[in-house]
């Protein structure tokens, strides 16, 4: 039966970058996204926000929400000082073993744990079963639809403090509208807006920078 997209994206990163590079793979993929399959990795253009935001933040504990093939956990794994730790979740199955393969084609398994599930059942186990205390660092690349409903849930559950950084992907396009009108509106959040473009492409899209504030 005829490959999936995703599986063409980890066959070409298998084939061309270098086993063990984090640098090579993020910058395979986006070869071949630019030039072969259009896909929603974070991209170059908004990666680079992603990585001064990681940099600035130089977190213990990060989570990410969304981790499709991978990319972007290769990509901010790779920031990430000696013993610090990326919680990656994702929901589809399928996208979930590609990742499991990217991750530890770019040799950055030691540093990245894959969790299978929906975000509303995997937060919840955080503190007990995945022995988190708080997030210094929460990139938010999933569903738009989950981004008010889990940046709540992780208040509820304790897991920000003073300080932690909220990086949310996709605010213009596909668009977040009532996540925006959340942090921008709340006391508990300072917001930066960042205007890039939708990865790959010359449409307008931007991040929203939301820093807890306890
Ligand atoms: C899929 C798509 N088509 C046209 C325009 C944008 C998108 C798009 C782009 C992204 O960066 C996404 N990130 C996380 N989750 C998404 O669903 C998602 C969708
Ligand atoms: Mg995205």
């Amino acid at each position: 039966m005829n490959q999936s997209k995703e599986q063409r994206i980890l066959n070409f990163v298998l084939q061309n970058a270098v086993r063990g590079d984090p640098h090579s793979v993020v910058d395979t993929i986006d070869k071949y996204c630019s030039q072969k399959e259009w896909a929603m990795n974070v991209g170059d253009e908004k990666g680079k926000i992603l990585d001064k935001t990681v940099q600035e933040a130089n977190p213990s504990v990060a989570l990410e929400l969304g981790t499709y093939c991978g990319y972007s956990a290769v990509r901010i794994s790779r920031l990430l000082k000696a013993g610090a730790r990326l919680l990656t979740v994702e929901f589809n199955p399928e996208f979930a073993a590609i990742a499991k393969q990217m991750i530890e084609f770019a040799g950055v398994q030691d540093k990245v744990k894959l969790l299978e599930g929906p975000s509303e059942e995997i937060i919840p186990q955080l503190k007990k079963k995945y022995e988190v205390d708080t997030l210094d660092f929460v990139f938010l690349d999933h569903w738009k639809e989950r981004y008010t409903p889990d940046t709540i849930l992780l208040q509820e559950c304790n897991l920000l403090r003073k300080g932690s950084v909220l990086l949310a992907d996709n605010i213009i396009f596909p668009g977040a509208p009532d996540f925006v009108n959340y942090v921008r509106k709340s006391p508990h959040f300072q917001c930066t807006n960042y205007p890039s473009h939708l990865e790959y492409m010359q449409v307008e899209d931007a991040m929203e920078k939301a820093v807890f504030l306890g």
